[in-house]
């Protein structure tokens, strides 16, 4: 197969190398042609993965047009904002035969539409051409071959099946999903929670509230994504309970860590500055609660976000806020 990656961050480099390994011959589109050229040459991405040698399978190129003729897969990998405007320009480049699939965990400002509805959307293609990859997927883990799970999704049990050969390798195991909505919004919300988590660690919390987050933050996602139509089995799944214990969990987790400089003090222009690349949940957040008031679900820890770092509250305040609420169930 032959696969276009759009996107050479972290996470389009680092698919692009399991693409590469499970056997597809790969062209990795980006914006910079220094960079570009040393993925060809070099076989290095030195700004996002230092230290990675890359499968020689994998050519950079800035020409989009090239970098999806006659392909068999696009893979969208770069900010969720920016995935609509960057697609459009290519709606009648894609072959008829092509799949794209989002490896993109937010959700969009504006529409509150999910990425696989936005990649749709842009480029003209039904849900059954469409899937996505997501599950407990650090980059620089797996740019390492270190041996993970994931979870392909697609409205088509074939196109998912397609995908998921396509990326199956020695250390990277995907398992298919019909479950689009609830795979997709689990990746991006866990990003929120992870924010929290982060928060919570900085200010100095221990386990026990990292626990608590976690546990509630699986609690809100769960609520918001049966509403929205979502099968309840993927919640405890990779998707939803393994990928928010990796981002919770891991010190690279650009999220985690935005949300820890905010709970040291930071503001958050100098958090997003210390943190580098992207933390997806920093915007996503204002549309996952978006989406989660206009269909009447109560998502307080993403709202707590929300109000520390778009409108002012102190981040000691967060705690304060959550526990003062009025008591419930918890299977409420
Ligand atoms: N890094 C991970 O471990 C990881 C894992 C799974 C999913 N994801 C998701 O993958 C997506 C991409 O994340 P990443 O880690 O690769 O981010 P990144 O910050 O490492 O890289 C983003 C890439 O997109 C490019 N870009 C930025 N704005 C652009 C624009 N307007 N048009 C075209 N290209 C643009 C950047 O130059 C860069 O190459 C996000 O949705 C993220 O949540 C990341
Ligand atoms: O670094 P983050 O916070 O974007 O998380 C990366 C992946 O989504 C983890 O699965």
């Amino acid at each position: 197969m032959i696969a276009a990656v759009l996107g050479s961050g972290a996470w389009g480099t680092t698919f692009a190398q399991v693409l590469a390994d499970a056997g597809c011959t790969v062209r990795l589109w980006g914006r910079d042609e220094a960079l570009a050229a040393r993925i060809t040459t070099e076989h290095e991405n030195d700004r996002y993965l230092p230290g990675i040698v890359l499968s020689a399978g994998i050519t950079g190129t800035t020409d989009v047009r090239a970098a999806v003729d006659d392909v068999d897969l696009v893979v969208v990998a770069i900010p969720s904002q920016s995935a609509r405007a960057t697609l459009e320009p290519l709606r009648d480049l894609i072959p008829d035969k092509a799949v794209a699939v989002s490896l993109m965990k937010g959700v969009e400002l504006s529409t509150d539409q999910r990425m696989s509805q936005v990649v749709g959307d842009a480029l003209g293609l039904p849900p059954d051409r469409v899937a996505v990859v997501s599950g407990p997927n650090l980059a620089g883990e797996i740019a390492q071959r270190q041996p993970t799970a994931t979870v392909v999704s697609s409205s088509d049990p074939q196109t998912a099946a397609l995908v998921a050969r396509a990326c199956s390798s020695g250390y990277f195991r995907p398992y298919t999903n019909p479950d689009v909505v609830g795979v997709e919004l689990c990746g991006a919300v866990k990003n929120v929670i992870a924010l929290a988590v982060g928060m919570a660690q900085g200010r100095g919390f221990g386990f026990n509230t990292t626990a608590t987050v976690i546990t509630r933050g699986l609690a809100e996602i769960t609520r918001l994504g049966l509403v929205l139509g979502a099968d309840a089995e993927t919640f405890p799944g990779l998707a939803g309970m393994g990928d928010l214990m990796a981002t919770c969990a891991s010190p690279s987790s650009r999220n985690h860590t935005l949300g820890k400089h905010i709970g040291q003090g930071m503001t958050l222009d100098e958090a997003i500055v210390a943190t580098g690349g992207t933390a997806e949940g920093v915007k996503s957040c204002r549309s996952v609660l978006e989406l989660a008031r206009s269909v009447d679900v109560d998502m307080p820890i993403t709202e707590a976000v929300v109000a520390v770092l778009h409108e002012g509250l102190p981040v000691g305040e967060m705690a304060r806020g959550l526990l003062a609420r009025p008591q419930k169930s918890e299977k409420a």
